[in-house]
């Protein structure tokens, strides 16, 4: 699934429909799958709380589902307001990560996102996190930096990166508050 959606992402952005996944080595032996439970029990003081702070997923996608998508907790940073998502019933829902950003100069964002929780019912939501292999370099690519006749030049944005070292990155105390993806824009 992931890799279909990548293929979509690619032909987007006017690349070939297999770029992202042979660039990213998506589907090869060591392409790396995350996969994340996470369990928000219901809370007596839901606004003195928080279920999963502020954050964006390190990988090119992360698919999501929860439990009852009658239950809210999700939440986009959309024009510096957190906005509640509203899950379609039966359905995934696909957060882009900091190395589709990378690795598409800008052109498609990660997503800074939250969970918080309520004082009703449990909430579980499931995720898969896809990304390169841990040992790839992603740098912004080089056809989105000179796309066809009578496109903007744009110059890159972010230095390159071993996707380890980004992980290393994230995990350390050195960031003091900032994202990992500042610390990489040019
Ligand atoms: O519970 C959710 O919907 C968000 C989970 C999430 O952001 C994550 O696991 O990275
Ligand atoms: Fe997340």
């Amino acid at each position: 699934m992931a890799s279909e959606l990548l293929k979509g992402i690619s032909e987007s952005l006017g690349l070939d429909g297999n770029y992202i996944n042979e660039k990213m080595g998506v589907e090869s032996e060591k392409w790396t799958q995350v996969l994340v439970a996470n369990m928000y029990p219901p809370c007596p003081q839901p606004e003195l709380s928080i279920g999963l702070p502020p954050h964006s997923d390190h990988g090119l996608l992360t698919i999501l589902m929860q439990n009852d998508p009658s239950i809210l907790g999700l939440q986009v940073l959309h024009n510096a307001k957190w906005v509640p998502i509203h899950p379609l019933p039966n359905s995934f829902l696909v957060n882009t990560g900091d190395h589709m950003e990378i690795l598409t100069n800008g052109k498609y964002k990660s997503v800074v996102h939250r969970a918080v929780v309520n004082n009703k019912a449990t909430r579980i939501s499931i995720g898969t996190a896809h990304g390169p292999p841990l040992d790839k370099i992603v740098s912004p690519a080089p056809e989105l930096l000179a796309n066809g006749v009578g496109t903007q030049l744009s110059l890159p944005a972010y230095r390159g990166i071993k996707y380890r070292d980004f992980l290393e990155l994230q995990q350390s105390k050195t960031l003091n508050g900032k994202s990992c993806l500042d610390c990489l824009r040019l």
